[in-house]
């Protein structure tokens, strides 16, 4: 759907004048942002460019310092005025706010229960919630518990739950970062069907091709400000990239046609079968990356946490370097020369409480001082060499890790994965959340360590991380049923992902 022209439409939405500070930081300073009727507008910036401050700001979590927010035309609920921000806005984020112990319906109707003379009834809520979910074409049992459901049907529950408050203004925070390929259609369609019903979404990712397939229009943030708000049609994806960065973009995009690695085979899987994929046979060879592509469903992660050592597979091999690989113990793969970045950051990552430097090289304790004695002069030594070879932004290796952009945290993860000095190094999802330059100096190691004759398979749902491969295996249902040379096409790459003949 077009975007009515400026001129003649009321913005949805319109924030004006807004600043906020924590502390020292400046989060916003005097950004803006006008959301016309009916379109996906897309808001895109650099992790800390400010983007979560002003969902938090537009959604009435906290005031602003200054400026003030509208919606069509009138000011703001008051702060503190719950029902009053739910009736205009909602927000979806990566996060579920959905509780998992609940039904569906009980979701959708907490705090708010139909009731009669104080009693609930749960029947009628039940129904009510059928109803609901029809009315937004939303196939999800209101009986089941939440919990069950996938991240799909979840987001589409969260959106039906802000519908139901009168809301038709809806912000998807990251929406796509945990859906496979097929999952990211359904959400579009739904997207745009929904927008033919009058819904307008504002729409935050760091996958600029998404911007392009779903969004009118697009706001630029850098450094706590407003930068520029285009059409998106008029505006080439360098020329975005470089409003996000502030400098001339270089998009590596570039897929060219590369000689095959004939280096002796390094790691060689036989045979190899899981619940999750079957009779799996691959090699890969010094200095060689190899990209496994699938569906969320095809098996690729599991396969990749089975030469990690995160998982035991039910039969077959797989040896590195002639010796065989220690599967279902991560500590024995790393001492074998396997180093990875796990496909879950917050999770498998990092560990919370510990400093930038200690979990940089948690994976190296045993070196850094006698009978596991950790010195920490060789701590903070081997840190600062982490910081400086992938330029983390921190305030030194003491900084608690959490303190970190999405984007640096992800690179202590690859400093902790490299200070192995790995033979093998396995990156699952390595660029989940983190922001286009991040992006580039992610993927700049894999082309850095390979010419040390480091093998690296990178798993990835982003075209853009398969990138730097000399080939990319493509799984289907637990099966590798295609193989891609560097220099492949975008669209028959995803063709064999979905499963289909292009
Ligand atoms: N509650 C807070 N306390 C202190 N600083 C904060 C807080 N919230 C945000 N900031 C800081 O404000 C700046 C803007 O952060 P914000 O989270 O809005 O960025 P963002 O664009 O959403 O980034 P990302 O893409 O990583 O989610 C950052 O420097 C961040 O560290």
């Amino acid at each position: 759907m077009a975007p009515v022209p400026l001129a003649e439409a009321v913005p949805l939405v319109e924030a004006t004048g807004v600043s906020k500070r924590f502390g020292s930081t400046v989060a916003l300073a005097d950004a803006r942002l006008t959301v016309l009727p009916g379109e996906s507008h897309a808001l895109v910036g650099r992790n800390g460019a400010g983007k979560s401050t002003l969902v938090n700001v537009l959604t009435g979590i906290f005031p602003p310092d200054t400026g003030e927010v509208w919606f069509d035309g009138e000011p703001a609920p008051k702060a503190g005025d719950r029902d009053g921000w739910r009736a205009k806005v909602a927000c979806v984020y990566q996060k579920s706010t959905i509780i998992p112990e609940l039904t569906v319906a009980e979701n959708l109707f907490i705090n708010r229960q139909p009731a009669t003379r104080g009693v609930i009834g749960w029947k009628r809520m039940r129904r009510e919630a059928a109803e609901l979910l029809s009315t937004w074409d939303v196939q999800v049992d209101p009986s089941v518990a939440a919990g069950e459901l996938n991240v799909q049907d979840r987001q589409f529950v969260e959106i039906a739950r802000a519908l139901s408050f009168g809301a038709r203004f809806i912000i998807l925070d990251e929406p796509t970062a945990q859906l496979d390929n097929a999952e990211i259609e359904r959400l579009f369609t739904r997207m745009r069907s929904l927008q033919d019903s009058g819904v307008t979404f504002l729409f935050i990712s760091h996958h600029l091709q998404e911007v392009y397939e779903v969004c009118q229009t697009v706001t630029v943030f850098r450094d706590a400000r407003w930068i520029a708000t285009e059409p998106v049609a008029d505006l080439p994806r360098g020329a975005l990239v470089e409003a996000m960065t502030g400098e001339a973009a270089d998009l590596g995009r570039t897929t060219g046609h590369r000689e095959p690695v004939t280096a002796d085979v390094r790691l060689a899987v036989t045979g190899l079968s899981d619940g999750a994929y079957e009779d799996v046979s691959l090699d890969v060879r010094r200095g060689e990356v190899v990209g496994l592509a699938g569906s969320s469903a095809s098996g690729k992660i599991e396969l990749a946490e089975a030469l990690v050592g995160l998982r035991r597979p039910g039969g077959g091999t797989a040896t590195l370097d002639g010796r065989p690989v220690p599967f279902g113990d991560v500590r024995k793969a790393m001492s074998a020369g396997i180093g990875f970045v796990p496909r879950d950051r917050h999770g498998q990552g990092l560990v919370a409480g510990l400093s930038v430097g200690e979990n940089a090289t948690m994976t190296i304790a045993d070196r850094l001082g006698p009978f596991g004695i950790i010195s920490p002069r060789r701590l903070r030594e081997a840190a600062r060499t982490s910081i400086k070879g992938l330029d983390i932004k921190t305030q030194g290796p003491e900084q608690p890790v959490n303190g970190l952009s999405g984007g640096n945290q992800q690179k202590v993860v690859m400093a902790r994965a490299l200070a192995v000095e790995p033979r093998l190094l396995v990156l699952i999802n390595p660029t989940a959340g983190v922001d286009v330059k991040s992006k580039e100096a992610l993927l700049a190691v894999v082309d850095e360590i390979r010419q040390g004759g480091t093998s690296v398979i990178i798993i990835s749902d982003e075209l853009d991380d398969l990138r730097p491969c000399d080939r990319v295996l493509v799984f289907f249902h637990g099966r590798i049923t295609a193989e891609h040379a560097a220099g492949w096409n975008d669209h028959d790459l995803v063709a064999s992902i979905e499963g289909v003949s292009s």
